[in-house]
């Protein structure tokens, strides 16, 4: 189903979806009717965010949960130590030794803020080999945008299932249960967990009515479930921490659904990106696909930001992006190919971190590149670097500050630029 946060309604048994109330005394078939509020009751209709599922059981019926010892690099919290101010890179983590399953191969890289504030972002990295088949995962601290790099994902969610490949993202709403397959046996990636108000789409400005991402490239998935009893394990991510307790059947058990709360996919190739046709290179607010926006005008909890593939025709400008100091801080990703300021060692799968006031930009040799090049129109081919990007400066965990995978060399990446001659 085609649209960003539409009213939706599917049902995957004919007349499993009430019509015209949400609450039947006796909904079809035995069924349970349930709302997941994404938003406050309250909130403005413009902003709010509710879906009605009708399951086979109600979400409700589980025992307690226990804290859950396996995945130790997932949501571990941050150092403690005062953060440095330093410029960080992270070289590609590795797959993992043994059969890691999604949830137990995330290693949250970099956080900011407490869930429990309703603000913030983490940025985590997953790596995993084996298939989700009796586990699922819910996180209530925030959803969930996955950034396949390698590998498809098939995300099975209570509102149905969504394939996702490397150059889509997909999300998953908080609080949606969902397990994770691996059709090509692997996958690796990064989730950006938004723990403050829901990603949308930009305002356009003078852009006007279309361009960027267009709503109706988003895909939303038609009812699916699983009618499945036996012994299950769902894990939680609650206020930081994670939880674990057992169902006698697979929650994804929602036989239809209507909202506008709901997961999707959009092909990252669909962007309709937009630059300078004159001179100079404009802020990279203009490829914003998704914003999270803070209580700040114009200042984001969280911007899902792309570099794709695009013409560069700009004349007598430094065409990469420029040096750089920033309020705001960037945490850096790469889906394919190689960035246009980093000529090296940043590298598909890898990671880097520019917190608030960092000073950074082209490394030496994309400064040479690009100063000496000729200004004719250049198209950039075969590349996907994204970047998240918060008002929030971005802790890293002592697993980000300790791995091998931390390049220890990174500030060389701006050693040696000549000093300029004056006259
Ligand atoms: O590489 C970066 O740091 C991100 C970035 C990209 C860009 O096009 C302009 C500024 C900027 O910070
Ligand atoms: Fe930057």
């Amino acid at each position: 189903m085609s649209g960003f946060g539409s009213h939706f309604a599917t049902e995957a048994v004919p007349g499993a979806l009430p019509q015209g109330r949400n609450s039947p005394q006796k909904p079809a078939h035995g069924l349970y009717a349930e709302q997941l509020s994404g938003t406050a009751f309250t909130a403005p209709r413009h902003e709010n965010r509710r879906s009605w599922l009708y399951r086979m059981r109600p979400s409700a019926e589980h025992p307690p949960y226990g804290r859950y010892q396996g995945a130790k690099l997932f949501a571990p919290g941050t150092a403690n130590e005062p953060l440095a101010p330093n410029r960080l890179r992270w070289d590609p983590l590795p797959m993992p030794d043994g059969p890691t399953d999604l949830i137990d191969g995330l290693v949250t890289m970099v956080a900011n803020r407490d869930p429990a504030e309703l603000e913030g972002v983490a940025v985590h990295v997953y790596r995993a080999n084996r298939d989700m088949e009796d586990r699922f995962f819910v996180d209530a601290d925030g959803e969930l945008l996955f950034i396949p790099q390698m590998g498809r994902l098939a995300l099975l969610t209570e509102l149905g299932r969504i394939d996702v490949a490397p150059g889509e993202i997909a999300l998953v709403p908080r609080g949606v249960r969902f397990r994770a397959l691996l059709p090509d046996g692997e996958a690796r990636g990064y989730v950006a967990e938004n723990h403050g108000s829901l990603f949308r789409l930009p305002e356009l400005g003078p852009i006007g009515s279309n361009g960027l991402a267009n709503a109706r490239d988003f895909e939303t998935p038609v009812a699916a479930y699983e009618d499945r009893d036996g012994g299950f394990e769902l894990v939680q991510k609650y206020l930081g921490s994670l939880w674990t307790t057992t169902l006698d059947h697979s929650p994804l058990d929602v036989v239809a659904w209507h909202g506008n709360l709901a997961p999707w996919k959009y092909d990252l190739s669909r962007f309709n990106t937009i630059g300078t046709v004159s001179f100079d290179h404009p802020d990279p607010s203009i490829f914003t696909v998704l914003t999270s926006p803070s209580d700040v005008p114009g200042r984001a909890n969280a911007d899902f930001v792309i570099f794709p593939p695009r013409w560069m025709v700009a004349e007598d400008t430094f065409r990469p992006p420029w040096f750089h100091r920033n309020v705001m801080s960037e945490c850096m990703g790469l889906i394919h190919g190689a960035y246009d300021a980093k000529a090296e060692g940043f590298a598909p799968g890898g990671m880097s971190l520019h917190n608030m006031m960092s000073g950074h930009g082209p490394d030496v040799a994309s400064w040479k590149g690009a100063s000496e090049a000729e200004l004719k129109p250049h198209r950039i081919e075969g590349t996907m670097a994204f970047m998240v990007e918060s008002c929030w400066p971005f802790r890293p965990t002592e697993f980000a500050l300790n791995c091998e995978q931390m390049q220890l060399d990174y500030d060389q990446a701006w050693g040696g630029f000549p000093k300029a001659k004056l006259p």
